[in-house]
Formats: C-alpha cells, structure tokens, sequence
C-alpha cells in the first residue's frame, strides 16, 4: 500500500497529514507537479532476474512510456540485503539530490521511500510494487530502502548516460523517519 505522510520540515516527528488511498496520493502529488501512477508489474521474474530480464519482462509498459516521453535509456537499480554494496547504496541515496531531469522510476519488486521537498514541506511517499513515480527535475530528494533493503526499480532517462545527480549537502535526511522494515 503506497502512504505519502506531508511534514513541515522542521517537524520531522508529526506529520501534518497522512494519505494512504491511492487516487487522494496521487491528487496531492499532482498538486505539486509530482505523478504517481500505476502499472501492471506482474511479470513472471526469478528473484534473481538480472538486469536484461527485467527489462525484457517489462519490454511492454517501457516502450509505452518511451513512446509518450522520448526517453534515452533505461536501467534497473536492484537494492536486496544489506551487504557492504547495498549499505553503500543505501547511504548514496540518503543524501539529499536532485536531478537535471525528471526522475522517473517504475517499481517492479519491494518498496522505497521517496522524500520529496517542496518550500518548507516534505512529502514522503513510500512507493512499491506496481507504481510509477516521476519527480520533476531540480526537486531536491532523498530515498530510504531501510536497513534490509528490497527494492528492484526500472529508471528511465532522457540523458543516454543513465543516473547523474547533485548533491546539496544538506543533512536535513537524517531527522527524518526512515523507512521501518
Ligand atoms: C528507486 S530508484 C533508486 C534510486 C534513484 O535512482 C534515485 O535517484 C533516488 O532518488
Ligand atoms: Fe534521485
Ligand atoms: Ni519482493
């Protein structure tokens, strides 16, 4: 079930709101220029697929997108355990980011929280199996897969090189709730 929780970023200990109805997410993502869709992600994959075989399961729902947005390339970001590599990933992505381009990431396998800052608001949407997120480019961001870390996502690129991003700096991730396995 996705859950998107509104902070004032000075209160990270009590949320302002909580949604947790899709169609009332997605309204107040939209609100802000945020969209949170679904899709089918019910691909028969092993739990070890690599990354040609997710793509290739999820052939169909990528090209549709590639049609409607022109983008360049596409990956698969696979974060499961919580070894050395995936605790290094997962502190990459706590840092707070932002992008020169939209991001967009379709979640075909486990969950993430995804912490969005608009002005002095925070929302932390905690997206899984089957949705579809894109950011605008330039929101600065932050992700949690908690510490045992499950998450398989598709990304899409305009930008032919795959994931870039500028780090700010700013710590404000680290008062903020992370994700509860
Ligand atoms: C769920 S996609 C993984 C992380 C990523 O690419 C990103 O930019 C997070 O903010
Ligand atoms: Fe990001
Ligand atoms: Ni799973």
């Amino acid at each position: 079930m996705s859950v998107l929780s509104v902070y004032h970023q000075n209160r990270p200990e009590q949320p302002l709101k909580v949604l947790t109805h899709h169609d009332d997410i997605a309204a107040t993502l939209a609100e802000a220029g945020v969209r949170l869709e679904r899709l089918d992600a019910r691909a028969a994959l092993d739990a070890d697929a690599g990354p040609d075989e997710v793509l290739l399961a999820y052939r169909p729902q990528i090209d549709r997108l590639q049609a409607e947005r022109d983008f360049a390339s596409a990956d698969v970001l696979r974060v499961t355990g919580n070894d050395r590599q995936q605790n290094e990933l997962r502190a990459r992505f706590l840092e707070e980011h932002r992008h020169a381009e939209d991001e967009v990431r379709f979640i075909v396998a486990g969950r993430g929280l995804f912490s969005l800052r608009f002005g002095e608001l925070v929302y932390a949407v905690l997206c899984e199996k089957g949705d579809l997120l894109t950011v605008p480019a330039g929101i600065r961001h932050w992700l949690d897969m908690g510490e045992h870390p499950h998450l398989v996502a598709i990304r899409l690129f305009r930008n032919s090189e795959g994931w870039s991003a500028e780090f700010t700096g700013d710590d404000i991730a680290s008062r903020f709730p992370r994700l509860e396995d």
